[in-house]
């Protein structure tokens, strides 16, 4: 059964990077819910704060002010160990260029992530198959186009079966087509597999396909 509880919720979320003089406010009280099954798209100027947020969401950057929950656990008190092992067990994170070990093949680069995480390695297949990249599977990076390794990428980020995917410009890199391609697969992963998707995108293409348009200026949500 679905759980009620919002897959994010953050509240009053405000980031400070550095302090005194240098001081820069990324974030300025961002309250922000996001739902089992929905798609999210995060929009924003060069410098928004929209990798903050999203850092922040993900556990990877603690705010300095505010409150953070994943499935309904605050990540406030967590230690940096239980933070990261809250992580590995619900997140996946999907970056602009990939980011795959240019020596290990499409499937290597997803066995890698079952194996970090802890899990069977026999996944690997399933989760390509998962993105229709079944018959790339033993493709080097340097041989995949970048759709492709775009979604080797997300198979990898779907190791453990994450309930919320976090993704920084995943089709900044790409054509129409194969960003296309790439949002409607994202949009398949919230949609049918009831997870909660964020992008980070500056593309308009992108967000038509989302279920929420988030618009942030200097740290804030525009409402
Ligand atoms: N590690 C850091 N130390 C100090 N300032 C930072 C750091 N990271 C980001 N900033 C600043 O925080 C603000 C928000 O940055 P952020 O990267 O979140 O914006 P963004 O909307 O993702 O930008 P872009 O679209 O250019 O990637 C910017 O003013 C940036 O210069």
């Amino acid at each position: 059964m679905m759980s009620m509880k919002p897959a994010i919720q953050a509240e009053e979320v405000s980031l400070i990077y550095g302090q005194g003089a240098t001081a820069v406010h990324a974030l300025d009280r961002v309250d922000l819910s996001l739902a089992s099954g929905e798609m999210l798209a995060l929009m924003g100027p060069s410098g928004s704060g929209k990798t903050s947020l999203l850092m922040v969401l993900g556990g990877l950057l603690r705010p300095t002010l505010g409150r953070v929950q994943v499935q309904g656990i605050a990540l406030d008190p967590l230690s940096e160990t239980e933070r990261a092992r809250l992580r590995l067990s619900h997140m996946g994170f999907v970056f602009q260029h990939y980011n795959l070990f240019p020596a290990l093949t499409a499937l290597e680069n997803v066995q890698l992530a079952l194996e970090l995480k802890g899990y069977p390695l026999d996944g690997a297949d399933t989760l390509l198959a998962e993105v229709g990249l079944a018959p790339r599977r033993h493709g080097y990076p340097r041989q995949l186009s970048g759709g492709e390794k775009q979604r080797v990428a997300i198979a990898r980020a779907l190791a453990g079966d994450p309930s919320i995917l976090l993704a920084d410009e995943p089709t900044a890199a790409l054509d129409t087509e194969h960003g296309m391609a790439v949002v409607e697969l994202l949009r398949r992963i919230a949609r049918e597999e009831g997870r909660a998707v964020v992008m980070v995108t500056h593309d308009p293409r992108v967000t038509r396909m989302a279920d929420r348009v988030v618009s942030i200026a200097d740290g804030r949500i525009l409402q």
